[in-house]
């Protein structure tokens, strides 16, 4: 089943593969267009790991592993492992030898669930947590990069450690959930006695965007998230602020970026019973239209004086913050109610960064006075160093086991 789509395999029809398939060498371009222009498979190769400026898609699984062997060579192996399955299910292509036709006797190599279904823009973005350099089996402890320390406790954190950390993580996104789920099950199978899931997030609602011609989607408080992003074609501003450099204490990451999770819990019953006025304040921007305090469009530049001091958009933004930028690609998500009658709903807050040190945290340290700390509580956390992008042969992590 290897180099051929899923959709392929079963036959499905559409125009665009049809013609695909008489065109014989118009194959790939066809099964890659997605009904609605943008491509529907993300390059897995490259300099840097797709899901960091690729424009956000629709949805998440976010999964956090610890690893259970003490060998650092068969680690490696599921690395290796890992790194092909995900070329294949990024490509649309089952793992290994495919759901069905293997032999009877044996469980397939591929659980199935998204025989049928597109590429759905998926991309697998691998990270390492600082946990794994201290585990002393693997002989990682040198290799620590300077900017994966652990991120400091903030004020108002109720962080749960089952909902933290991890040595290894994987992000996950796609437009079509079950490719996202399918994507880190087949993953955790793959990786059953080296690797265990420590805790995962689904998300749906990306709450922040890297294509600012696109509409910038809203976040569950209603307001549009992601207006004053990095956009992902900003290359200047990307060197400068989201990719490591060689010369940033570990050459192994240059072209990596660092992620900062956080699980943030927001109190909506509350919010939904606070004033438009009272709201509008709090972020520093209205809601109709997204635009700064005293200012008429979303995009009009951002007056800080303008705002109250304690509100969100003045103590976050770069003006305040020595200059400070990271590339949020977060995402809504609900996950059932918490017993006391409330939904247990908030922002899956992601963003990557050359150095949290220099990124997020200072940025986070800025927001204790923030009004709407009133209303969102941070439950979980993680950080991670996310190497860079894989060439064909090579393997996720490569150049930190070699
Ligand atoms: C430490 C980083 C940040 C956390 C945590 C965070 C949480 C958070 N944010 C919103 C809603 C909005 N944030 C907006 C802007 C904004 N937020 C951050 C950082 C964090 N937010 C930055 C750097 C910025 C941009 C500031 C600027 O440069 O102007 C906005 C406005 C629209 C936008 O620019 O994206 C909203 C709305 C929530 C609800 C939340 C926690 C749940
Ligand atoms: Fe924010």
């Amino acid at each position: 089943m290897t180099g051929v789509s899923r959709r392929r395999v079963l036959g499905l029809s559409g125009a665009g593969l049809a013609a695909g398939a008489a065109a014989g060498a118009g194959v790939q371009r066809a099964v890659s267009a997605g009904r609605d222009g943008p491509p529907a498979e993300i390059p897995f190769h490259g300099a840097h790991q797709a899901g960091i400026v690729t424009p956000v898609q629709d949805r998440l699984h976010f999964a956090a592993f610890d690893v259970v062997t003490e060998s650092r060579a068969r680690l490696v192996r599921t690395l290796q492992e890992w790194t092909a399955a995900a070329a294949a299910m990024t490509a649309g292509r089952p793992v290994g030898g495919g759901a069905v036709g293997g032999p009877p006797v044996a469980p397939p190599d591929d659980t199935g669930e998204a025989l049928g279904l597109p590429a759905s823009r998926l991309t697998l973005t691998i990270g390492f947590g600082p946990s794994l350099f201290g585990r002393r089996h693997l002989g990682l402890a040198a290799r620590r990069p300077p900017a994966l320390a652990d991120l400091p406790r903030f004020p108002g954190d109720r962080l749960d450690p089952a909902r933290s950390g991890g040595d290894i993580a994987v992000q996950a996104c796609a437009d079509d959930p079950q490719v996202a789920v399918h994507a880190v099950r087949n993953l955790a199978r793959l990786g059953f006695g080296t690797v265990a899931v420590r805790w995962s997030q689904l998300g749906f609602g990306k709450t922040s965007s890297t294509t600012p011609q696109a509409q910038t989607p809203r976040n569950l408080f209603g307001f549009k998230d992601g207006t004053a992003n990095i956009p992902g074609t900003a290359t200047a501003l990307l060197d400068r602020h989201v990719w490591a450099a060689a010369g940033d204490g570990a050459p192994w990451m240059a072209g990596g970026s660092y992620l900062v999770v956080r699980r943030i819990r927001m109190h909506i019953e509350t919010w939904d019973r606070t004033s438009l006025q009272e709201q509008e304040e709090i972020i520093g921007r209205d809601k109709a239209e997204g635009a700064p305090a005293g200012r008429a469009r979303e995009r009009d530049e951002v007056v800080l004086g303008r705002m109250r001091p304690d509100a969100h958009v003045r103590l976050a933004h770069p003006g305040g913050n020595g200059g400070a930028r990271i590339l949020r690609r977060g995402f809504s998500f609900t996950d059932g109610t918490d017993g006391l009658g409330r939904l247990d709903a908030g922002l899956f807050f992601i963003a990557f960064q050359r150095d949290p040190r220099t990124g997020f945290v200072p940025i986070q340290r800025s927001l204790a006075p923030d009004r709407l700390n009133e209303y969102i509580q941070h439950v979980g956390s993680g950080v991670y160093a996310c190497p860079p992008g894989v060439g064909p042969g090579g393997y996720w992590g490569e150049g930190l086991f070699a």
